[in-house]
C-alpha cells in the first residue's frame, strides 16, 4: 500500500467482528461516522454527526466530578451528576480518558487505510471458513466514499467479500465509483413516497429511486437485497407498503427483502443529549410483519425476518 492511500483517513464509531446479521457468514462489520439522513427511528444515532461526539451512560458514573476539573472548554458542569454542555464541547476525549468507570466514551477514531485493513484482516480465517467478509456500514458508508474505496479496493485485492450497508443516499457518481468493488448491496428503501421520507428522514427519496434503477441497469439487481425497516405508524402502513411492492416490482431481477423490525433505542439518544422524536416504542406485531411478508412474497421475493 502507498503512503498516499495510507495517510487518507476515515473516521469510525465501531468495528465489531463475529457479526451475522449484515451480510453471509462470519462478518467484521465497520460502522462510518456521518450521515446526511436523520430517520426518527435511527438505532445508531451516534453515527450520524460527522464528527466526534461524547456519550454518556449515567448508570455507570461513580459521581466523581472529576472529568470538570480535566475539561479545557469548562463544558462540564458537576452538579452531583456531569452536565456536558455540547455547545462548548469539542470531542477532544479528555474527560473520558480520566473517567475511571468508562461513563464517558469519545465515539468516532481515525483510522488509516492500513489501519483499518489489519483490523479486517484479523478474522479473515473466519470469512473463509463461514463464507463471510466484511460489511461497511454507520451512519452512512458512502458519506465518506473516498476512504470507502480504498478500503474497498485493498479488500478486493485479497480478495475479502465486501457488502455495502447503503441508504442508497449519494451522488451517483460517488456509487458509480464504489459500484465494482462491491459484491453485496444491502440497501435500504424505508418510504416511498417523498413528503413522508422528507417527513421522516429529512431529505428527498429520489436520488435513493435513481440509484437503485441505476444498479439494476447496470446488471446488479442479483447482488442486491433490499431492507426494509418496519416502523410501526410509520413506514408499516398499507400505502407505504403497497408502494413499497409497486416500486420493487417496476425492476427486473430483484430476488430477495429483508424485513428490519422496529426496536426502541431511546436510551442512546439520551446518552447523546439528542431528541428522540419516535412516539411509539413497541416493535410491530408479529401478525403485522407476516402480513408484510405475504405481500411481498406475492410479487415474487424472498422475504427475510
Ligand atoms: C443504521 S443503518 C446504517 C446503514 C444506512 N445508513 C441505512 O440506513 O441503510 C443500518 C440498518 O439499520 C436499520 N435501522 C435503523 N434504525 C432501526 C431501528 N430502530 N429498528 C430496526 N432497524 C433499524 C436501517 O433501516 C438499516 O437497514
Ligand atoms: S470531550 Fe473535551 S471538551 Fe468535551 S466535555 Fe470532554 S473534556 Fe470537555
Ligand atoms: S469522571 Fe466519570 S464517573 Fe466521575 S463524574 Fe465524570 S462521568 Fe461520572
Ligand atoms: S440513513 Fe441509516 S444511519 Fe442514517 S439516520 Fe437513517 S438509519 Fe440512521
Amino acid at each position: 500500500m502507498d503512503d498516499a492511500k495510507n495517510s487518507c483517513l476515515g473516521l469510525i464509531f465501531d468495528v465489531q467482528r463475529y457479526s451475522i446479521h449484515d451480510g453471509p457468514g462470519i462478518r467484521t462489520t465497520v460502522f462510518f461516522k456521518g450521515c446526511p439522513l436523520k430517520c426518527w427511528w435511527c438505532h445508531n444515532p451516534e453515527g450520524i454527526d460527522s464528527g466526534k461526539e461524547l456519550m454518556y451512560f449515567e448508570y455507570k458514573c461513580m459521581h466523581c466530578g472529576t472529568c470538570t476539573h480535566v475539561c479545557p472548554m469548562g463544558a462540564i458542569e458537576f452538579d452531583g451528576i456531569p452536565i456536558i454542555r455540547r455547545s462548548m464541547c469539542i470531542a477532544c476525549g479528555s474527560c473520558s480518558a480520566v473517567c475511571p468507570s468508562d461513563a464517558l466514551k469519545l465515539i468516532g477514531r481515525e483510522y488509516t487505510v492500513g489501519e483499518l485493513m489489519k483490523e479486517i484482516e484479523r478474522d479473515v480465517l473466519y470469512f473463509d471458513n463461514s463464507g463471510g467478509g466484511v460489511t461497511f456500514s454507520g451512519g452512512e458508508p458512502l458519506y465518506q466514499h473516498e476512504f470507502l474505496l480504498e478500503v474497498l479496493k485493498e479488500c478486493k485485492k485479497i480478495d475479502i467479500h465486501r457488502t455495502l450497508d447503503t441508504s442508497g443516499f449519494a451522488p451517483q457518481e460517488v456509487l458509480a465509483s464504489v459500484m465494482d468493488y462491491v459484491d453485496l448491496f444491502l440497501y435500504d428503501l424505508k418510504l416511498i413516497d417523498e413528503k413522508e421520507h422528507i417527513k421522516y428522514t429529512g431529505v428527498s427519496n429520489a436520488q435513493i429511486k435513481e440509484n437503485l434503477h441505476f444498479l439494476v441497469d447496470h446488471g446488479r439487481a442479483k447482488d442486491v437485497i433490499i431492507r426494509f425497516p418496519v416502523i410501526p405508524e410509520i413506514s408499516d402502513t398499507a400505502d407505504n407498503v403497497e408502494t413499497l411492492a409497486e416500486f420493487i416490482s417496476s425492476m427486473k431481477g430483484l430476488k430477495e427483502i429483508d424485513l428490519l423490525p422496529f426496536h426502541d433505542v431511546s436510551e442512546k439518544y439520551n446518552r447523546l443529549d439528542k431528541d428522540y422524536k419516535m412516539t411509539v416504542h413497541k416493535s410491530p406485531s408479529r401478525e403485522r410483519l407476516l402480513a408484510i411478508k405475504g405481500r411481498l412474497e406475492g410479487i415474487g421475493l424472498y422475504v427475510k425476518i
